[in-house]
């Protein structure tokens, strides 16, 4: 596979870091679930007020696109055909790319220089020196005691790698060097063996079924965490592996998160499909999910909003767009990914349980490993919800995000080299 470069320019940023972390209260309060819609009663939008100055206010309800007829089990797709008279507010979708990548992707200078663990290294770097620095405070000529013990499992907690797992780290590490000297050397590795033999079990690489067209990819998470860079850096490599791709724009609240979707678009060849703002994001979705099939494309990326300030108006909404598109396939959304901005340390916990209740979370991506100093969370997370982690994104640029390797990131939080 020919990896090659992706645009020099950068899409838009947002700046709302402060938006992501105000969002999620410590602890969310469980909401009750609404009753599941029948096809005959349309969900109404409870009309909440929204608390964001600058999102244009509630759409109106819009009916669910009408059922249409159950495809034929075992008969191939049916053949193209122009779609009926469009809506009044649909816009004409591109049709998708099948020759080689847009010239933007296929500057090679401007791919990293470095190797991807040197890169990881680096970017985990905050999380690392915490550690390790820790770490030589406690066992600088020091035997392996009561007291050591409980200063590394603290150490642990603060480093966001959680209660359960500093004390499962430290007890195995009590077990086979207690009482003897150990040099901080010895503790690295030991942990970083134990963390990897946590996180191995969820690092499993994201598995695109090819028989289907198109495989549907659910993107949700909390606003700011990184969903569009991700289906950004994501269409990039599906592009390069030679698969046709497109992508929905279903955070329909904020003009610039279209925008920004867009840009992704342009530069990695992947038609997007968009609406107004405020437009109804399922009917978005059921629209891009028929374009993609009737296109035969490979992925159909979805963006969502994820606006947790109105959990149940959000909660509503990605449960609709998960219900409609199952209007025209089944089996959809055959990936619903959960993105995870790596700085929020513990509160990430919180995401995973509400969006865990509100969609059928599939698999995570932990984001801005490269910023924090809380990429610990990583292993706590894996240890308490074992959901696959799919990949981690390590910087803001196309090549920023690879799939998850449980060594190479146990050794990075540990600041060992790779071998
Ligand atoms: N350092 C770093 N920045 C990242 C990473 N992933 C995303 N970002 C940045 O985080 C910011 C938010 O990313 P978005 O992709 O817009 O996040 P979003 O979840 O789509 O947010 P909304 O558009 O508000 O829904 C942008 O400035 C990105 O460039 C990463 O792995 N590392």
């Amino acid at each position: 596979m020919i990896l090659r470069w992706f645009g020099r320019k950068k899409p838009e940023e947002q700046a709302r870091k402060d938006e992501t972390t105000a969002l999620l209260p410590e602890a969310v309060p469980a909401e009750p679930a609404p009753a599941e819609p029948t096809q005959e009663t349309p969900v109404q939008e409870p009309p909440v007020p929204e608390p964001v100055a600058e999102e244009p206010p509630a759409p109106e309800p819009v009916p669910e696109p009408e059922l249409p007829p159950p495809p034929a089990v075992e008969t191939p797709p049916p053949p193209p055909i122009a779609p009926p008279s469009e809506p009044e507010e649909r816009k004409d979708t591109p049709e998708i790319v099948r020759d080689d990548l847009p010239a933007a992707l296929t500057a090679e200078e401007e791919k990293p220089k470095k190797g991807w663990f040197a890169r990881l290294k680096d970017g985990l770097s905050k999380s690392s020196s915490k550690l390790t620095e820790g770490i030589s405070g406690i066992f600088t000529k020091r035997k392996l005691d009561d007291e050591a013990l409980e200063e590394l499992e603290e150490l642990l907690i603060t480093a966001d790698l959680g209660p359960t797992t500093a004390a499962k780290v430290t007890a195995e590490l009590a077990r086979t060097r207690f009482g003897k000297e150990v040099s901080p050397e010895e503790v690295k590795a030991t942990l970083a063996a134990e963390v990897a033999k946590i996180v191995g079990p969820v690092a499993k690489p994201l598995e695109i079924d090819a028989t289907l067209k198109p495989h549907v990819i659910l993107v949700v998470g909390v606003n700011g965490t990184g969903k569009t860079t991700t289906i950004g850096k994501l269409a990039r490599q599906f592009r390069a592996e030679g698969k046709t791709v497109m992508l929905a724009a279903g955070d329909t609240f904020r003009a610039a998160a279209v925008s920004q979707l867009k840009i992704w678009g342009e530069r990695t060849g992947c038609p997007v499909v968009s609406r107004d703002t405020g437009a109804d994001a399922a009917g978005l979705a059921f629209d891009a999910l028929e374009e993609a099939r009737r296109q035969g494309v490979d992925i159909l990326l979805i963006d969502t909003a994820g606006r947790l300030q109105n959990k149940a108006g959000l909660m509503e909404e990605l449960r609709k767009i998960v219900r409609v598109i199952k209007k025209v396939d089944e089996s959809a959304p055959h990936t619903t990914l959960l993105t995870l901005d790596a700085t929020t340390g513990q509160n990430a916990h919180n995401q995973v349980e509400v969006f865990r209740d509100m969609v059928n979370v599939s698999g995570l991506i932990l984001t801005k490993l490269d910023g924090s100093a809380r990429g610990g969370v990583l292993v706590s997370l894996a240890e308490r919800f074992k959901l696959p982690v799919h990949a981690i994104g390590i910087g803001e640029g196309v090549y920023d995000l690879r799939p998850f390797d449980a060594d190479q990131f146990a050794k990075s939080l540990m600041g060992l080299p790779s071998q």
